[in-house]
């Protein structure tokens, strides 16, 4: 079994970690047990909303997913969250447990990385007015490259030294010495192939080591900007000026203390929400046969903010979009493996796309396969309409993404 896609939360303290993550791992909307391989205390299961295959096939009133959940079409797809607490300046330098919290990012494949648009915290997290927020998006990007810079210098000489005795390539030398980071050969390769002109390993100055862990970094831990409480008014200046600085850097703009909140409400029945959109209706809008309980006026005024301060402004809350961007930057493609290919059940019942993984675009599916089901010996592979495919196509969304592995009677 190949590891689970991780996904790793940073920020400063109150920057809206753990409101982001109380809305990402809403346990109301939740169905089904937990289908990670591991347990620790720092994850969280997280639901990634996307369009389900049952709704291309019209057979949304059959899905019933074994995890997460399926409403009229839209999925959530359960996906591991990691939080990564703690990181302040200079943690690489051991401070606040600095390195702890370093080395539990080595486990992320891709960060969200939690910012305080408002400017209303300093660099430590505490109250303030007029803090400029790209500091925190340059500090932790700064954090992360010296941590990694540090470990890697501390050998270098040694490292070298070992490169030419055992004649070995590029390649093979920075494996052994990045592959701590939880990154296999492919993630090296194309962090080295993303340096233009790189001299051989032994001819490296401090300015090519730098280039080439900047070029891991950036491969390593794709990182989506979270500009959180975009609900303040001071957000917006703060917001164009990110935008501008850093054009090519991930934003989703948020305001996760809306999420939970209009998620709370929801729960309790006084209003409905449709996950991810601006799109709140009240008895006032659905009439009392909604059975939606009624509102006193503070609460009408208060989810009337709501609306003009945020969903009709920036069209959601951006919760469920966070989710998403991470998962389009890491290429993750829903694949669904049914046992029964016309009718897409997975096992005697009628129920259909029972299950649902995420997996990197490109992949071949005899490597789904393997995911799936370990070591067998696979007879075949079959997509829609029962047409074989070839073990070494690839995944894509909507091609090779409704799969089902036939056996070897009594193969292994
Ligand atoms: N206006 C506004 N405030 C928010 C938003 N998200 C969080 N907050 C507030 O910011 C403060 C910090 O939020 P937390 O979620 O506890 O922040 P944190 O990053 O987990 O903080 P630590 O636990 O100290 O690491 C709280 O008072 C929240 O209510 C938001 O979207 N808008």
């Amino acid at each position: 079994m190949g590891r689970d896609t991780v996904i790793g939360l940073v920020g400063k303290p109150s920057s809206g970690k753990s409101t982001t993550l109380n809305s990402l791992t809403d346990a109301n909307a939740k169905v089904g047990a937990f289908p990670f391989t591991t347990i620790d205390p720092n994850k969280a299961t997280g639901y990634l909303e996307i369009d389900c295959a049952c709704a291309r096939f019209g057979k949304q009133n059959l899905c019933k997913p074994n995890y997460g959940y399926c409403r009229d079409g839209k999925r959530g797809v359960p996906i591991m969250l990691l939080d990564v607490a703690g990181l302040v300046p200079n943690a690489h330098l051991g401070r606040g447990l600095g390195n702890k919290f370093l080395g539990d990012l080595t486990e992320a494949d891709c960060l969200i990385h939690i910012v305080d648009a408002s400017g209303t915290t300093d660099a430590e997290g505490k109250a303030t007015r007029g803090y400029d927020p790209i500091n925190d998006i340059e500090w932790l990007q700064e954090e992360i490259f010296c941590w990694i810079l540090g470990n890697l210098m501390d050998k270098w000489p040694l490292v070298v030294k070992r490169h030419i005795a055992t004649k070995s390539t590029t390649l093979e030398t920075l494996r052994a010495q990045l592959g701590g980071y939880s990154a296999n050969k492919q993630l090296i390769a194309r962090a080295l192939d993303l340096v233009p002109n790189l001299p051989p390993l032994n001819e490296w100055d401090n300015e090519w080591i730098e280039k080439v862990v900047r070029s891991f970094m950036n491969v390593k831990f794709p990182t989506v900007l979270s500009l959180n409480k975009m609900d303040h008014p001071d957000a917006d200046k703060n917001v164009l000026k990110i935008i501008l600085k850093h054009p090519t850097l991930k934003c989703v703009l948020t305001s996760s203390i809306t999420e939970v909140f209009l998620r709370k409400l929801a729960a309790q029945k006084y209003i409905k929400y449709d996950l991810g959109t601006e799109f709140v209706d009240t008895i006032d809008d659905l009439g009392p046969e909604s059975g939606l309980k009624p509102l006193d006026d503070k609460l009408r005024n208060r989810i009337e903010n709501i609306r003009d301060l945020v969903l009709y402004r920036f069209g959601s809350t951006g919760v469920v979009q966070l989710l998403q961007a991470a998962a389009d930057l890491l290429e993750l493609v829903p694949v669904y493996p049914v046992r029964n290919i016309n009718s897409f059940a997975g096992g005697s019942g009628d129920e259909v796309f029972r299950d649902c993984m995420l997996i990197k675009k490109g992949t071949p599916v005899i490597s789904v396969a393997r995911k799936i089901m370990g070591d067998v010996t696979i007879a075949h592979i079959e997509t829609v309409g029962g047409i074989k495919v070839a073990e070494d196509d690839v995944v894509d969304k909507g091609k090779n993404d409704i799969l089902s592995f036939k056996l070897v009677p009594g193969g292994r």
